[in-house]
């Protein structure tokens, strides 16, 4: 990756000077002018003025992409102070001297070098390059001589050796003068100690850390070639991985476990290149990752622009999801899908600071240990980019999104909704989060309803400590199967001042207490002072309904007032029971908050218009009976349920941003959904995740070559594929039947599809066998025109939904075969296939071709809903951006090094990544040369 003058935001200074303060050195010239006016003509120049004009070489034509003004300094023309300030402006400056002439290199250090450092601090002191002009009179070389300066002074970067009158080594000059800027040493390493430098340490622990993408502590080869990739832009080489493995193994006892680079080992690896003088390669990996000159992250990378135009709010994408989600696993070492404190402290090592404090504990879901759930991360992670954007981009940023996920930027996660008019004009919104403001009176319990939200009765409410109070809460709900969050904002109960964001949300809920008199005379007061006249949709909370009703104190009943202003009826609630308080009241205010337009259509209880009969009709026990009759007639003609209980059904999942593995959940077909559960009989909390059968667009056998799996596939309407797997071919057939029937396929009968039953058809070459006789594809319109009219025909149940799931037609057994933790009936006994994935490279190539599911979270949790909302569910087809090598280092250049290492100088490869790079730099005898160099042994650099 090279540098361009965007991505360095500097220009260059370069001052040259020379000693021409005696007599002695004003006859012997070095010719400092003379390089100058060699650089930019090409051509010795025969006759020179006293001193150069300051020039420009313009960025496009110089090696390191970055305008270069170049300053020569001429004791005649010029004042001692007029130097000063040239050399306080200067970001390098060369000092010159003739290799013909002793006493000009003696005043290097005489004179020049303190001059320098006593107008520079010690620890941002500007580089130095030793330039030897005049090598074209003399057939030895001055190196003998300079080489112990350069180890008496760190801030020597590089000698080079040139002749302004051969041009040879000019340009190179410049070269390695604008490398000393660009890829200073300064930040990364301390010469003294011989060892890099703790920012530069720390910066490279993060590094380590994203780059472990299975949080194991080592870098695997998949793990390296993919820094390598990320950083460098090109694989690395099966050979070149074990060479560098090799030399580290045998520089230290712990660099390499487990056929891995450990942090010790990769910091060791930096410090060998800073020591080889190939700055530039840490300089690469470092600014790939976010960090400027000083070893901070750049404000670009963590803020990058983003405009969010007014009535828009800001969302997380699919894409985004993915990658927090395997942050998320990658840290949940235990599995119990939840982050205990010691796991989130892991997960946010990576950031200067710890990002949540104890209030986020009582904005989203927790465990019974109160640690953050799956889904309560994930919604914490919603409501922060919903807030505050910008805090989200720039933990992203800290966590390397848009690294890992090869991004533009953090800005790539972000989906910038459409304008809220626009949704309310058309009467639909592709949103995926909701905010509710909650109102009321002081203790009338709108902490309560927060809390109750994510599943807290009043005696575990009773529990959270004050300073520990949050005024958010958030978490899912369903609406029309459909994922959404809803956010609930606690509103101060200040009458006269109410903010625009108090008042600005989706829904407001106004909250009174029936057992207090005085409570819902501030709820009619705030309804009819900020709301009456907007379009936000208002329903009335009559909390604590577990306690005696009094009589409000106010000219009207809570009743009438809603009747009177075309509101809901009241809506009773309570948090105040043994159970986890119900779920239905915030599913309403989505379906509120989604549709506001549907207030229109019915917010009375009158029984007597349309929508009130249908209400009832919907919720008759007759309906209800019929559709239960109806259902397991359906399910019954085609497979008893005994059968399928004691079916094992895997699920290929992906685990982690990059490895496919093999989890097992237990499916449920219901209605249009296939659900599928952490455990057998799992309840909304084990819900880790669904399909929706409208987005089927075919089911197909398949067969795993090496064993006898009984795999099925099936293909959404967005490429995607999914593998599932039953215990026998009858369980198979029995599946593939019930998913085809459920997507009104006709062609389902036991005979076509047991004649083509994987088992029996010849096939041995590839991984799956899928024939053009079974495959059935769900292309017929009807079919699909009739679920999306289901679906649109419940719209007007708005406000009407029930959270009530009919008990499962189909419940599966299935284990994690590659988690042994797992307390499950099959957990031993069943094969695994992960082994034949892994090995097969023609199943690893479809690999992009599945979707990814949560990992098997074995444990029970709180949590009522896994998976990402569906809207969002948008993969970016983004190639990965290319970027450039660096650019050819010159020949007969010296980098600091010692007398023995310069003698043997040779061309400096080109840097094409951190291992490789290694490689070229350590040629045959790589394994000599880096035991006398490595960090701690006696050699000097
Ligand atoms: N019996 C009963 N008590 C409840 C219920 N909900 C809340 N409470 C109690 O009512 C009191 C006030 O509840 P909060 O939720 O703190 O009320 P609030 O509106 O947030 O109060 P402020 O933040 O002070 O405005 C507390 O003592 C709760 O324990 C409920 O459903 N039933």
């Amino acid at each position: 990756m090279s540098y361009c003058c965007s991505e360095v935001q500097k220009k260059l200074m370069l001052v040259l000077i020379e000693r021409c303060q005696n007599t002695q050195c004003m006859t012997a010239k070095v010719g400092k002018t003379s390089l100058i006016m060699s650089l930019v003509s090409e051509e010795f120049p025969d006759e020179v003025p006293l001193r150069a004009e300051e020039i420009t070489i313009p960025a496009d034509v110089t090696p390191e992409r970055v305008p270069t003004h170049i300053v020569d300094y001429s004791e005649a023309e010029q004042s001692d102070e007029q130097l000063y300030q040239e050399i306080s402006k200067a970001n390098v400056i060369c000092i010159v001297y003739s290799v013909n002439n002793k006493k000009s290199i003696e005043k290097v250090t005489s004179h020049w070098i303190p001059l320098i450092n006593d107008r520079t601090d010690k620890d941002s002191r500007v580089p130095l390059i030793l330039v030897g002009n005049k090598s074209d009179l003399v057939d030895h070389s001055s190196m003998e001589t300079i080489l112990p300066i350069m180890n008496q002074y760190s801030e020597i970067e590089t000698c080079v050796e040139c002749s302004a009158k051969n041009l040879k080594n000019i340009s190179e000059l410049f070269y390695y003068a604008q490398k000393a800027v660009l890829h200073p040493t300064g930040p990364l390493y301390c010469p003294e100690e011989k060892e890099m430098k703790p920012s530069c340490i720390k910066a490279l622990t993060r590094i380590f850390k994203i780059s472990d993408l299975d949080n194991d502590g080592i870098l695997n080869d998949h793990e390296l070639n993919f820094f390598q990739r990320t950083c460098f832009n090109m694989p690395l080489a099966p050979q070149a991985l074990e060479d560098v493995k090799n030399v580290v193994r045998r520089n230290m006892t712990d660099g390499i476990r487990d056929n891995g680079l450990t942090l010790k080992g990769f910091l060791f690896l930096h410090t060998l290149f800073i020591q080889r003088g190939r700055h530039e390669t840490t300089w690469t990996v470092l600014r790939r990752f976010g960090y400027d000159d000083d070893l901070e992250l750049t404000q670009e990378y963590l803020f990058p622009l983003l405009k969010i135009p007014p009535n828009c709010t800001t969302e997380l994408n699919h894409n985004a999801y993915l990658f927090l989600q395997s942050v998320f696993d990658k840290h949940d070492k235990d599995r119990d899908c939840a982050l205990s404190p010691d796991e989130l402290k892991d997960l946010f090592k990576v950031f200067p600071y710890m990002p949540w404090g104890p209030d986020v504990n009582n904005t989203v879901y927790t465990n019974d240990e109160g640690w953050i759930t799956y889904q309560g991360y994930l919604s914490q992670w919603t409501l922060t980019t919903y807030l505050d954007v910008q805090r989200c981009l720039e933990y992203l940023g800290y966590l390397g999104y848009s690294i890992i996920h090869e991004q533009e930027s953090q800005a790539a996660a972000i989906t910038i909704t459409r304008n809220k008019q626009i949704d309310l004009q058309k009467k639909q919104t592709q949103r995926s989060v909701f905010r509710c403001n909650v109102l009321g009176a002081r203790g009338s319990g709108k902490s309560g309803f927060l809390q109750a939200f994510l599943g807290r009765n009043l005696a575990r409410q009773k529990r959270i400590r004050e300073d520990h109070k949050s005024y958010y809460a958030i978490s899912t709900t369903y609406v029309y199967g459909q994922e959404k969050y809803l956010l609930l904002h606690e509103v101060l109960p200040d009458f006269e001042f109410l903010s625009e964001a108090d008042l600005a949300c989706d829904v407001v809920c106004l909250v009174y207490d029936l057992s207090n008199p005085r409570s819902f005379e501030y709820c009619a007061k705030v309804y009819k002072k900020y709301f009456m006249d907007s379009k936000t949709p208002c329903m009335v909370i009559a909390t604590k309904s577990d306690l005696h009703e009094v009589r409000q104190h106010y000219s009207t009943s809570p009743l009438d007032f809603c009747r009177r202003h075309k509101l809901h009826p009241p809506q009773q609630f309570t948090c105040n029971a043994a159970e986890a308080p119900s779920r239905d009241i915030y599913t309403k205010l989505t379906t509120m908050a989604m549709y506001p337009h549907g207030k229109l259509r019915c917010m009375c209880a009158c029984n007597r218009c349309t929508f009130c009969i249908s209400q009832n009709l919907l919720n008759s026990e007759l309906l209800h009976s019929v559709r239960a009759k109806l259902y397991s007639v359906i399910v019954n003609r085609h497979m008893t349920q005994a059968d399928l209980k004691n079916s094992t059904f895997w699920l290929r999942a992906s685990v982690g941003a990059t490895r496919l593995r093999w989890v097992t959940y237990w499916f449920k077909l219901h209605n249009a959904t296939l659900f599928f559960y952490n455990k057998e009989h799992g309840s909304n909390s084990d819900l880790r995740g669904q399909y929706y059968l409208i987005e089927i667009e075919s089911v197909r056998e398949v067969m795993w070559t090496k064993k006898k799996h009984y795999s099925f596939e099936i293909v959404l309407k967005n490429g995607k594929r999914k593998v599932l797997a039953a215990e026998s071919a009858d369980l198979r057939h029995q599946w593939m039947c019930q998913l085809l029937q459920a997507i009104n396929h006709p062609v389902c009968n036991t005979t076509e599809l047991n004649s083509y039953n994987s088992e029996t058809a010849p096939d041995n070459k590839g991984r799956t066998k899928s024939s053009p006789c079974n495959r059935f594809v769900n292309n017929q319109s009807g079919a699909s025109d009739r679920l999306v009219m289901r679906r649109h025909s419940t719209e007007p149940v708005s406000y009407l939904w029930s959270s009530s799931h009919h008990s499962a037609a189909v419940i599966l057994t299935a284990t994690s075969p590659n988690n042994t933790d797992v307390d499950l009936p099959h957990a031993q006994s069943t094969p695994c296939i992960l082994d034949e994935i892994d090995q097969n490279a023609e199943v690893i190539e479809l690999e992009h071709d599945y979707d990814v599911l949560p990992h098997c979270k074995p444990l029970h949790t709180e949590e009522p809903i896994y998976d990402t909302p569906p809207s969002n569910r948008r993969l970016s087809e983004r190639e990965p951006e290319t970027t450039e090598n660096i650019y050819d280092v010159p020949k007969y250049a010296f980098r600091k090094k010692s007398v023995k290492e310069a003698s043997c100088a040779t061309e400096l490869p080109e840097i094409t990544g951190l291992l490789h790079d290694m490689v070229l730099c350590l040629g045959g005898n790589s394994a000599d040369w880096v035991r006398a160099t490595a960090p701690g042994t006696t050699c000097q650099p």
